[in-house]
């Protein structure tokens, strides 16, 4: 205890300090998001924003549906029918859409939500169908998202302003250190309503039970993480706890609300539908609002309204009149409390509230206090989104791995001033294992990929599970044992193969040599008989996407490959990973490749086959890599990038 209580000192924050802190540094952020989009001086001309990933030029409209609680579905592909250009577009974001040509600044002839994204085409869904326009060409743009930011803000107001009968008054003196954390004393023991639980997962979930304000569950790559947190919320609905489970992301959201309806929990996602994926429509808020009594009464009584207006036009008597009024005003407020009444017993009578951290400050949630906060993926959200949760309830469990990619943040110098610290990480430091259970088995790697990461990173403490432990890629349906399937490491090196590393225009980097051998192996593996479906491949760098998905969109065989960032395949996995480093200069320069998080998430994506792609004489200068390269030789198969060209 004495350890911890000296760590505690060296990395506690007070509120006063973290709240001046983060007022500007949040400020800062939203700077840099607002000057990423189109309407600033850094990006007056379209072809400029084109660059800077902040709008699409040359679009038509190829698809226009109907569906999704009354919104309209639009898809568009680019004029010319090929891969979209490099954008910066992910679904969920807002987006206006413009004629081609229109001015900057012009008005828009529809908003919406980006809805699905292809390597061609990209679908929104807009309230209304826009009435005209879609015949011609269009762009879109994103815009940016001010509202995330007030949200924020507004969580800063409320903590500054200390809210000591707040629900979570309790809670925030043992978040800043200023009360240590308590455990319940009481035995704890469950019975599990998964029988598959390992020793590990259910040890996490008897001290996440116990934990009276707070609780880390650390669950790295492929743990069942997300399995152990629907185990703690089950276990606690069966208590009586009122919970709001939450995520920074709606895809990590989504998919606790798909593992709780199978076991018929009474929940509710609040969130915009367009948001959600197609599966969970049915726990919506909205949808379950239409289902209420109370939102049938309201309709009745806008029936009841429309009719009496009927009458009122044909109404010439000046007292009919008054008394039509009148009996309209107070239909429209019987209405309106109907509306809001229908929202409420929806709310009220769910044991669970499942949203995005942002969605938490949800107007619908604001009278509502929970027994308990879930935050799932939490080493990914910035800690000021936790709070927009955490101050709705009196305890909390966060879920995640600090070992993994930090959330993204925009400007430089907020994240160099600590805005990217989490509260995961944060409080891993102030409290350690005091409040803290890791996760040691894992499922999906092959122990060869795992061990690397477990090594460098979870001081050796985790290990396959003996169900992946030794599956091996040509074990899958339709694979053949080939040279290329066989190995579960493979290194190709491209050092004194003449594959040096370009910039493109935005200054991102990219290496064509080794984009064509890491599509060449893609290749061999799918000629093995591997599905393309199951194959990923994962770079750092945006330009390097771009440029693999081009030469991808020349081959039918390789339609279902994935081609991702690294940071954006995190979370996902494959039976068959390709990692290309991209970085070849004679400065042995590695730019972010460093930083281990990402490294980690890279390998750590792959289940049967992980294949690194690289100049080893570069990315040798730094000790790290230098590593992770000698892992692979000593425990994987070495060819050399030669091999691989002009197939
Ligand atoms: N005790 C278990 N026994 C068998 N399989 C398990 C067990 N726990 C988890 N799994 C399986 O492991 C896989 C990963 O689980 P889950 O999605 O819960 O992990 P996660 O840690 O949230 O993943 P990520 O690494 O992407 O964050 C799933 O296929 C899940 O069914």
């Amino acid at each position: 205890m004495e350890g911890g209580k000296a760590k505690m000192k060296s990395s506690a924050v007070t509120l006063d300090q973290f709240v001046s802190i983060m007022a500007p540094l949040i400020d800062l952020e939203k700077e840099a998001e607002i000057s990423a989009s189109i309407n600033t001086g850094a990006s007056r001309n379209l072809e400029t924003a084109q660059k800077k990933g902040s709008t699409i030029i040359n679009l038509k409209c190829v698809d226009a549906q109907t569906g999704l609680m009354g919104k309209t579905l639009i898809e568009f592909q680019s004029n010319k029918g090929d891969v979209l250009p490099a954008h910066k577009f992910s679904t969920h974001d807002v987006v206006v859409m413009k004629p081609n040509k229109a001015d900057i600044g012009s008005p828009a002839l529809g908003q919406g939500v980006v809805y699905r994204l292809k390597d061609s085409s990209i679908t929104v869904a807009f309230d209304d169908i826009p009435e005209e326009g879609l015949n011609s060409s269009l762009r879109l743009e994103k815009v940016a998202n001010e509202v995330t930011y007030r949200r924020m803000k507004d969580a800063l107001i409320q903590l500054s302003k200390g809210i000591q009968r707040g629900p979570a008054s309790d809670l925030i003196p043992v978040l800043f250190g200023e009360t240590p954390p308590a455990v319940s004393k009481k035995d704890l023991t469950f019975s599990p309503f998964n029988s598959n639980l390992d020793h590990s997962q259910k040890e996490a979930i008897s001290k996440a039970l116990a934990s009276k304000n707070v609780f880390l569950l650390h669950g790295p790559p492929g743990t069942g993480k997300t399995t152990t947190v629907v185990e703690i919320i089950l276990q606690e609905v069966k208590r009586g706890s009122k919970i709001l489970a939450c995520a920074a992301s709606n895809i990590a959201v989504d998919n606790m609300v798909e593992r709780l309806v199978r076991h018929r929990v009474k929940l509710v996602r609040v969130g915009h539908p367009a948001r959600l994926l197609p599966q969970v429509l049915e726990s919506a808020l909205d949808s379950q609002v239409l289902r209420g009594d109370n939102s049938s009464l309201a309709n009745d009584i806008r029936k009841e309204m429309k009719a009496l207006n009927g009458k009122l036009l044909k109404t010439r008597d000046k007292n009919t009149r008054r008394e039509i009024q009148k009996e309209l005003r107070t239909l429209s407020k019987e209405e309106r409390k109907r509306q809001q009444l229908a929202v409420t017993d929806v709310i009220k009578n769910a044991d669970v509230v499942l949203t995005t951290l942002t969605g938490a400050s949800s107007r619908k949630l604001d009278r509502t206090s929970f027994d308990l906060v879930i935050i799932d993926e939490a080493a990914q959200a910035l800690e000021i989104q936790c709070w927009i949760a955490l101050l709705k309830g009196s305890r909390c469990i966060l879920a995640g791995d600090h070992l993994q990619l930090p959330p993204t943040i925009q400007s430089a110098e907020a994240e160099k001033k600590g805005l990217g610290r989490t509260l995961f990480e944060r409080l891993a430091d102030m409290y350690g294992n005091d409040v803290m259970s890791m996760l040691t088995v894992q499922y999906r790697m092959h122990e060869l990929i795992m061990d690397w990461s477990s090594k460098e990173l979870y001081n050796s403490k985790v290990k396959a599970h003996s169900s992946v432990a030794a599956h091996m890629l040509y074990d899958l349906e339709d694979a053949k044992k080939t040279s290329s399937t066989e190995p579960t490491l493979l290194l190709i090196d491209s050092a004194g193969c003449d594959m040096e590393e370009k910039k493109d225009e935005e200054e991102s980097t990219l290496n064509e040599g080794e984009a064509e051998v890491a599509m060449a192996h893609a290749k061999r593996l799918v000629q093995s008989g591997v599905q393309a479906s199951d194959i990923g491949i994962i770079t750092p760098y945006n330009a390097q996407v771009v440029l693999l998905k081009m030469i991808k969109s020349n081959d039918e065989k390789l339609k279902d490959l994935e081609i991702s960032t690294v940071d954006g395949f995190q979370g996902r996995e494959k039976e068959a990973i390709i990692i290309s480093m991209v970085r070849s200069n004679s400065k042995n320069e590695v730019g972010f490749l460093s930083d281990r998080r990402r490294m980690n998430v890279a390998v750590t994506r792959a289940r049967r086959q992980c294949c690194l792609v690289c100049d080893t004489e570069t990315v040798s200068s730094d000790a790290f890599l230098k590593r992770l390269i000698e892992y692979f030789e000593e425990h994987g198969e070495y060819s050399s990038a030669s091999e691989y060209c002009n197939e």
